[in-house]
């Protein structure tokens, strides 16, 4: 089977091991118990508006930004184009987006994250990511490292989006963390 084929099957049986979850609401909550905040404190994290059935990342986004932490969430541009980053705390205003995203307002400064936290559809324990098919993250990622090679890419997703293996092509960029309700994990 080619590549594009084989990521279009492992996406099906991804997104019904996503709906599958018990209790989101708890899982939103282990998130923020499990961010190792103290690692990144002081340095700009790329957040995540969560769309349809991924986990809930804004009880997380709300614990930092109270927490003085310097937050940003992504504006998407046109298929092709690398995500965009713009300052956002807890209580700023969003506008709708391209695929049913939040994002905030153009008044917002641009910023670029040091640690980006990712959405996914399923993950492997050695860093492997499978998103919706845009290639946005892993343009993202690309030209964020391209500046800063320090770059964490943290994928953020319910401990059974894990997955034992994911077809892989050349563009798809590492996770070098995984976040779940269950645990943060680096990937070594
Ligand atoms: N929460 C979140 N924000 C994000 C992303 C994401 O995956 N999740 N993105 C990641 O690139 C970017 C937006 N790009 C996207 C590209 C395609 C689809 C998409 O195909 N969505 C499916 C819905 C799937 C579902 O129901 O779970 C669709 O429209 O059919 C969504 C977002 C930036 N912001
Ligand atoms: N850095 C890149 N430069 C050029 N093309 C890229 C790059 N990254 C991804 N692409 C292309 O984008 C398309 C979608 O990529 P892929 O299927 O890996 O998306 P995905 O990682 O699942 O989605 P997303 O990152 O948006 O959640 C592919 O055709 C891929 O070749």
């Amino acid at each position: 089977m080619d590549l594009k084929s084989e990521k279009s099957r492992a996406r099906i049986q991804a997104k019904a091991r996503r709906a599958g979850v018990d209790n989101p609401r708890a899982a939103a909550v282990g998130l923020i118990g499990n961010f190792p905040a103290q690692e990144f404190r002081g340095q700009v994290i790329g957040g995540i508006w969560p769309l349809s059935s991924e986990i809930d990342t804004r009880p997380l986004m709300k614990t930092l930004s109270e927490a003085g932490f310097s937050l940003a969430l992504p504006c998407t541009p046109r298929a092709g184009k690398p995500l965009t980053f713009r300052t956002w705390q807890t209580g700023d205003r969003l506008k709708a987006g391209a695929y049913g995203t939040r994002e905030p307002y153009a008044d917002a400064p641009i910023v670029e994250p040091a640690i980006v936290l990712v959405p996914l559809l399923a993950f492997t324990q050695s860093g492997a990511r499978l998103g919706y098919g845009g290639g946005y993250y892993d343009r993202t990622l690309a030209a964020l490292r391209a500046c800063n090679p320090a770059v964490f890419a943290c994928g953020v997703g319910y401990a059974a989006q894990e997955a034992a293996s994911l077809p892989l092509g050349p563009h798809d960029a590492r996770l070098d963390g995984i976040l779940t309700e269950q645990y943060f994990k680096r990937v070594i």
